[in-house]
């Protein structure tokens, strides 16, 4: 049975339109005005336990106001989604037991408290046993490097740390599905790589299932096999992380070292050149015409080395949202 299912999920906000100046202020009383913000529209899918799945889009795609249906702190609009075995906005006590919802802008924890205060107020929240909870403190305390920070107030520790503690607190009671709303936002690279290697190592002790918002590709490649692409409220993709490149990386690129030590003229007219330096050039060549310009470039010049590779997959993505929202201003 799959963990999340999710079918014509639908969210439209009723916006108040508030009028400029004092006057506008005072007739906005009596006549309020709104306007409607499609923000999740007909968006389907399904996701098996065990899975890593990364949902990706522009900001205000509609990623967050998702994770909030499906945590069951919003209500649909229309639609309809089973969550563990559960609709999430009858918010059954059963159902919030076992999933948690990190959301890297948002704090859960006490401010002026240390974190092993909140942590043992969720283990009486979930009466979670003595022992049970020492052994997950110790194995997720050990695991993000953060013994010794527990006992110290959270608005004391940096914003790294303090996301680290984010995500024991959401572990503690061993969820079955984690929902991640951009839990490596600001965060430096050694802090992202770190929290990346918790949720990889949980995953493979415990098998959780987890569904990812992020703007950092690094943590989708780390983490996620599988990706959701929504731009405007509407699913564009849902695939294989590589099947991206595939589907909308329509260009490779072409990494040529020149035996006379440097990059010679005319090679333009073989594709555009991203890069030229000393004796090394980048070509971005169509993928089905690879064959045919490595051939061409090799009849003409002295090469030493050549490599052929995908875009980065920023670059790819964000060719991906742009097609969104060039579709989404056409309709
Ligand atoms: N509480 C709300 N009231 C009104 N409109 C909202 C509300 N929350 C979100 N929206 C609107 O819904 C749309 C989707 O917002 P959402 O936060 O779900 O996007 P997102 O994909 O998570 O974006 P980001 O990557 O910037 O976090 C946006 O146009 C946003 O302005």
């Amino acid at each position: 049975m799959p963990i999340i299912e999710a079918e014509g999920l639908s969210k439209t906000y009723r916006v108040f339109q508030k009028k400029e100046g004092v006057l506008g202020a005072m007739r906005g009383l009596y006549r309020r005005e709104y306007k409607e913000v499609k923000a999740v529209d007909q968006v389907g899918f399904s996701i098996e336990p065990g899975e890593m799945v990364a949902f990706l889009g522009p900001n205000g795609a509609g990623k967050t106001t998702t994770l909030k249906m499906l945590s069951g702190l919003i209500y649909p609009t229309s639609g309809t989604a089973q969550v563990l075995g559960f609709t999430p906005w009858q918010r059954q006590d059963a159902f919030r037991r076992q999933f948690a919802l990190v959301m890297g802008q948002k704090n859960q924890l006490w401010w002026d408290l240390p974190a092993s205060d909140s942590f043992q107020l969720h283990r009486e929240i979930y009466s979670i046993p003595a022992a049970e909870f020492k052994k997950t403190l110790d194995e997720l305390t050990e695991l993000l490097g953060v013994e010794k920070l527990t006992r110290q107030a959270v608005r004391e520790l940096s914003l790294g740390e303090r996301m680290k503690m984010e995500l024991i607190a959401a572990l503690l009671h061993q969820p079955q599905l984690l929902l991640l709303d951009e839990p490596t936002i600001g965060l430096d690279v050694v802090a992202q790589v770190a929290i990346q290697k918790c949720l990889r190592d949980y995953h493979t002790r415990r098998g959780m299932t987890m569904l990812l918002t992020s703007h950092y590709m690094r943590d989708v490649e780390a983490l996620c096999s599988r990706v959701l692409v929504i731009t405007h409220g509407t699913l564009v993709y849902d695939g294989p992380l590589s099947g991206i490149t595939e589907k909308f990386g329509s260009a490779k690129l072409v990494r040529l070292d020149f035996v006379e030590g440097v990059v010679p003229a005319g090679l333009e007219r073989f594709g555009e050149v991203t890069r030229s330096d000393g004796a090394s050039a980048d070509l971005k060549v169509e993928r089905s015409k690879v064959a045919e310009v490595l051939g061409a470039i090799l009849d003409c010049y002295a090469v030493a080395d050549v490599s052929v590779q995908d875009p980065p997959l920023e670059q790819v993505i964000a060719r991906v949202f742009e097609e969104g929202r060039k579709t989404h201003d056409a309709a």
